[in-house]
């Protein structure tokens, strides 16, 4: 799992200097009841559009949302106003115009939302920005939002009220949950359908997993879903790449280490594959030595940005055209708009590395949903679909 794209939900100062205050409460009524000049004018006058109030956390782009007039909310996202500013029940504009069935000024709010994601990632790779933007991970270093953190914590495995299994870290939040056992049958069925080797009388996909998690709804751990596909014959390889230490006791107590055609390469995928000696030594391990027909990626307490650089290193172990990769799709998920600003920059920067991507939308029912939760600290998922990635290297002519 990985970390989202987080909301932007800056503090409201309380000792905001009066004429600051005054401009950002008349921008605030301007953004309710005033025309498009009159908003203008006091952006232009120097205006906070990112003041949100105190008694709902909205901002001038909540307000203006919902007047449904998308030239106000360009005017305002153009003097500064963020897209991904949360209120108190943690909704942004973009969640407003949903409401509203305003598809028109939702994509605004989207499109305004992938615009400056990716010009933050162009900055940044260029040094020019150092991790202070707007739309960056608040420094969190419970063991959910730092990898390091995570790595040493210990996990405790735990029976949920939905009667399902599931794994908490140290600080109470959920690892890998029995009710994602359907999403990752479908991520198997997906990247290996297709796959030649993964056909009747095929010779059997070369397999890469990231992330063991905890076998804890044995049948539908993503490894034991691999050996066993839904069409064709068991893989010929299976790469494991898993760093938690316990996780790794637990995967040699149920003898994961045995299975026909696997290899566990302990430590971070970091270490394994952005390393060029340590990279040469997991492909030559590969049946063809050009590495793996299905990738999948699916760790906990990382952010986007070390899912980006796990793109970047796709070309290089996606064995052919035919090859295909798929991650946990948790980025920004508690949120619609924050979710489909977070899918739209992956697919760009996978786009960026010359893969193409399908997307297969996946409808979570409530139940699902909401029963789980109960006890369990942070919430990852508050989505009724689910967007699962399915991505190739394109082809030249694409
Ligand atoms: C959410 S679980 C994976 C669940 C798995 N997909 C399944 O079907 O059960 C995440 C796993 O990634 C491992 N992990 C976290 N960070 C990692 C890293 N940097 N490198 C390798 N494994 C990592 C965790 O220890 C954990 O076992």
């Amino acid at each position: 799992m990985t970390s989202p794209i987080q909301s932007s939900d800056r503090d409201n100062e309380e000792d905001l200097p009066s004429d600051l205050l005054s401009a950002a409460e008349a921008l605030i009524h301007a953004a309710k009841y005033e025309s498009l000049t009159v908003i203008q004018q006091l952006l232009a006058s120097g205006a906070p559009a990112w003041y949100q109030d105190p008694d709902l956390g909205w901002s001038c782009l909540h307000y203006a949302a919902e007047r449904r007039d998308p030239e106000l909310l360009r005017a305002l996202l153009k003097g500064g106003a963020v897209w991904n500013a949360v209120d108190l029940w943690g909704q942004t504009a973009g969640e407003v115009c949903i409401s509203l069935g305003d598809q028109e000024c939702w994509e605004v709010i989207r499109n305004e939302g992938v615009r400056s994601e990716m010009l933050h990632h162009i900055l940044k790779d260029a040094g020019q920005e150092n991790g202070t933007g707007l739309t960056l991970r608040e420094r969190d270093d419970t063991s959910a939002g730092n990898n390091d953190e995570f790595l040493k914590s210990e996990l405790r495995w735990e029976l949920g009220e939905d009667g399902k299994e599931r794994v908490l870290d140290a600080d109470g939040n959920g690892v890998m949950m029995g009710w994602e056992e359907p999403l990752m049958q479908e991520h198997v069925r997906l990247m290996t359908v297709h796959h030649p080797d993964a056909q009747i009388g095929g010779e059997g996909m070369s397999i890469l997993n990231i992330g063991y998690g905890l076998g804890i709804v044995i049948d539908n751990q993503i490894d034991r879903l691999f050996q066993d596909p839904p069409t064709g014959p068991a893989p010929r390889h299976h790469t494991i790449i898993e760093a938690h230490p316990q996780v790794l006791a637990h995967m040699r107590e149920q003898g994961v280490y045995q299975w026909p055609n696997v290899r566990v390469l302990e430590g971070r995928w970091q270490d394994w594959l952005l390393d060029l000696e340590k990279l040469g030594e997991t492909l030559a391990g590969t049946p063809s030595g050009m590495g793996f027909g299905a990738v999948f990626m699916d760790t906990f307490a990382e952010g986007y940005e070390e899912l980006k650089k796990f793109f970047d290193v796709l070309p290089d172990i996606l064995d052919g055209e035919d090859a295909r990769f798929s991650f946990w799709n948790g980025l920004g998920a508690t949120n619609a708009t924050i979710y489909s600003v977070s899918c739209n920059v992956a697919e760009l920067h996978m786009e960026d590395v010359g893969l193409s991507v399908e997307w297969h939308d996946i409808f979570i029912p409530e139940s699902q949903r909401e029963e789980v939760w109960r006890g369990v600290k942070r919430k990852y998922w508050d989505l009724p679909g689910y967007r699962l990635p399915i991505a190739q290297m394109a082809s030249p002519s694409q």
